[in-house]
């Protein structure tokens, strides 16, 4: 009889400056699906991810990172790719092990470590198998193990809750905003933008993978009629209200004028994987065309807001 195929699994332990890069990395050579978890007790804890409760976001400062990679993705293959996206990414190949993963095994990883969680008071982000804590909340379904973003990484979760903090006053506290996520990953942002009310919204990554995984989950949510998802150069001639940009440090700086342009004048940008110490350079860059609103800084990661003048 013919064993079962194996899921592949990429492990490297990282600190807290360094892991927003590597997960980049990971997704970049073809990873389904990057997860945290806590170095301290790995062994003990396996494949148990720690979860945010609801509102909270943490950070540890050893952490170690899991690539889960398609079952047909062959070892050669998969060192190949993880040697271009390192060149991409201007970064040396860090140490990392290599293992096989029992499908069982992998689907129960997701079961077991993703779960419900609450931003604001009537915003949730929940597993498509689950049940869903709140039935009459507003309720973003998600399949584990799919893209960057179920909501689990720390700069995703700051953004979620900015969007989901009005709920206790409204339902749709986006009402009538035309919204942009730039770098869409999941595409997480943007569906939870039309969820919680936005007119229509445009998610655009550098990844076709994410933009895949982008469309599934919109449909999923019941929102593709409303979201286009794209390239960048989908939004190269558009200015909305919203702009929502989990990118890294790096992008932001280089895309300065690129977001600038995509917001309109009295309109809003909305960005977050930045750093406590790179909040005040990315003020800066920015500060000739917005006004900056007091920024949210978590466990060393900021969120940033700032009007357009
Ligand atoms: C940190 S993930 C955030 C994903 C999602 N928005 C979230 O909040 O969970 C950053 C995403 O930005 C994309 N990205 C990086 N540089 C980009 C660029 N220059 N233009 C568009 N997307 C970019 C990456 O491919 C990745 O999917």
């Amino acid at each position: 009889m013919t064993a079962a195929p194996e899921w592949l699994e990429i492990t490297l332990k990282t600190s807290r400056d360094e892991v927003e890069t590597l997960e980049n990395w990971l997704f970049k050579s073809g990873a389904l699906s990057v997860t945290l978890l806590d170095s301290v007790d790995d062994e003990e804890l396996s494949h148990a991810v720690l979860e945010p409760v609801p509102g909270e976001v943490r950070l540890w400062d050893d952490i170690t990172l899991v690539g889960l990679y398609a079952r047909e993705t062959l070892l050669d293959e998969l060192h190949d790719a993880l040697h271009l996206a390192a060149a991409m990414l201007e970064i040396a190949v860090p140490a990392f092990t290599a293992s096989r993963l029992q499908e069982r095994e992998w689907e129960r990883t997701w079961m077991d470590t993703f779960k419900p969680m609450q931003f604001g008071e009537h915003f949730w982000i929940c597993p498509t198998e689950q049940e869903a804590p709140d039935p009459s909340a507003i309720n973003l379904r998600l399949d584990p193990g799919m893209a960057f973003g179920t909501g689990t990484h720390a700069t995703t979760a700051q953004c979620l809750a900015w969007m989901g903090a009005e709920t206790a006053r409204t339902l749709r506290p986006l009402e009538g905003c035309r919204v942009i996520d730039y770098g869409c990953g999941s595409g997480v942002l943007a569906i939870a933008a039309l969820l919680l009310g936005a007119e229509r919204a445009w998610a655009v990554d550098i990844d076709p993978q994410a933009l895949s995984a982008t469309r599934d989950n919109a449909r999923q949510n019941g929102v593709l009629d409303k979201l286009e998802v794209g390239m960048p150069e989908l939004v190269n001639d558009l200015s909305v209200e919203l702009v929502l940009a989990n990118i890294l440090f790096k992008p932001l700086m280089d895309l300065a004028d690129t977001l600038t342009a995509s917001v309109k004048p009295g309109g809003r940008l909305v960005v977050s994987g930045i750093l406590r110490e790179q909040m005040e350079p990315l003020r800066e860059r920015y500060s000739e065309h917005f006004e900056f609103e007091p920024g949210q800084d978590q466990d060393g990661w900021a969120l940033m807001t700032a009007i357009r003048r």
